[in-house]
């Protein structure tokens, strides 16, 4: 279906009717033609592309990716191009956050394409294709469906723009992330999995409840694997710098609500999940992988959990899982490797050990 915003535009490499080629665009199309020469079939857009900006694709247009298209266009971190196979919905997505800019007062530009060669040369991909979970199911009931979407994504960031830093969202997590990189073939410091952000946060929002604090005076740590074993680290999370065995010492907490606020976090998705019903969470999720874009666009050099290849420290030989990192314009320039006591350690390990059993997985889903 042509669909279409108010400046003309027409798929790169489709020429004009008097012969002259198109000017071609970073995003994918083309300005300055003529209405009856512009079909638009795969792309929604709107005028003011610029080569000046960043250009972030983002591959998934549902309920994360349209919520990411809305926060990066909120923070002008560049302009963004939304990819999905369901053809209408990133076109309409775009078309209606570019009508906001007016009212925003931002200067990026917005496209909706189901086509791959509109992320071409994209500087940061984030990737939410796939399905969310359901009540009853876990995140690893997704593997099935999502390794082969993972495989065919992956394809279209090598294809397209193969020196990107690329973002994983899609669940389950880990397992996602590393069926992307060998998808993708790009370097293991440019893809990351979004997931410890997400996790942190809700761990610190739990505890700022608790303490009756602000969010922002509480850091907080969570770990390893993305699923039911995830190690929130109770040793590592402050208030203001005030460890929270030290604040159970003091009396502001007891061990007992602190357990329970852990596990609250380690099943924060599911609660989620089984609140909406028919699917899962969107907002905090997109506000995690747009503060990890942010580092590496920015080069802020933030200490944030990713998912990350992790060859060498916490002994692991080679593979993805949660772990502190520094996020800079290098991708992950640094893996993190902090004391974990035994207890810490044991935990550790299992999640390892989960996410290893869904690699392996992942990997007989691949196609050969
Ligand atoms: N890592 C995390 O912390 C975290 C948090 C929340 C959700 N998730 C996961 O993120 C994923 C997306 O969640 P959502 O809420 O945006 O789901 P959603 O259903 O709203 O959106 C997913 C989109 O992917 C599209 N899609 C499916 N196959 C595709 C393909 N081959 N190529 C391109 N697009 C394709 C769908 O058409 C849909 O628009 C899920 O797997 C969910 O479990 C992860
Ligand atoms: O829980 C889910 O299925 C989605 C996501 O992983 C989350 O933690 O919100």
């Amino acid at each position: 279906m042509t669909q279409r915003a108010g400046a003309p535009c027409l798929p790169s490499g489709i020429a004009l009717g008097d012969g002259s080629p198109p000017a071609p665009s970073r995003l994918g199309w083309t300005k300055g033609l003529p209405r009856s020469h512009s079909p638009c079939e795969h792309i929604q857009s709107i005028k003011r592309v610029s080569m000046a900006r960043k250009k972030i694709a983002l591959v998934g247009a549902g309920n994360i990716g349209g919520t990411l298209a809305h926060l990066i266009g909120l923070k002008e971190l560049g302009d963004v191009v939304l990819f999905d196979i369901a053809e209408g919905i990133p076109q309409g997505k775009a078309l209606d956050m570019a009508e906001a800019t007016p009212i925003e007062g931002i200067d990026i530009a917005y496209a909706g394409t189901n086509d791959y060669s509109a992320i071409k040369d994209a500087d940061v991909v984030i990737v939410t294709a796939g399905v969310p979970r359901k009540p009853g199911m876990s995140r690893d009931d997704l593997i099935g469906i999502n390794a082969k979407v993972m495989s065919a994504v992956g394809a279209g960031i090598k294809a397209n723009c193969p020196d990107a830093f690329v973002i994983c969202i899609t669940n389950p997590l880990d397992a996602m992330v590393w069926v992307l990189r060998e998808a993708s073939g790009l370097p293991h410091n440019k893809v990351v999995g979004m997931a410890g952000v997400l996790d942190s946060a809700r761990f610190r929002y739990f505890l700022a409840e608790e303490f009756n604090v602000s969010t922002e005076d509480i850091t907080a740590f969570v770990l390893g694997g993305h699923g039911d074993t995830m190690v929130p680290l109770t040793r590592y999370s402050t208030v203001a710098g005030i460890p929270l065995p030290d604040l159970v010492a003091m009396g502001w907490t007891s061990q007992e609500k602190l357990d329970q606020i852990v596990q609250r976090t380690r099943d924060g998705g599911a609660e989620i999940v089984g609140l909406l019903k028919t699917g899962s969470a969107f907002y905090a999720p997109a506000a995690a992988a747009v503060q990890m874009a942010e580092a590496y666009l920015k080069d802020k050099k933030r200490v944030l959990p990713c998912a990350a290849w992790v060859e060498g420290p916490y002994g692991l030989d080679g593979i993805y899982v949660g772990v502190p990192v520094i996020l800079g314009a290098g991708g992950v320039e640094k893996v993190i490797e902090i004391t974990l006591n035994d207890a810490e350690k044991a935990q550790f390990d299992k999640s390892v050990d989960s996410v290893r059993g869904l690699i392996a997985a992942s990997r007989e889903l691949m196609p050969k």
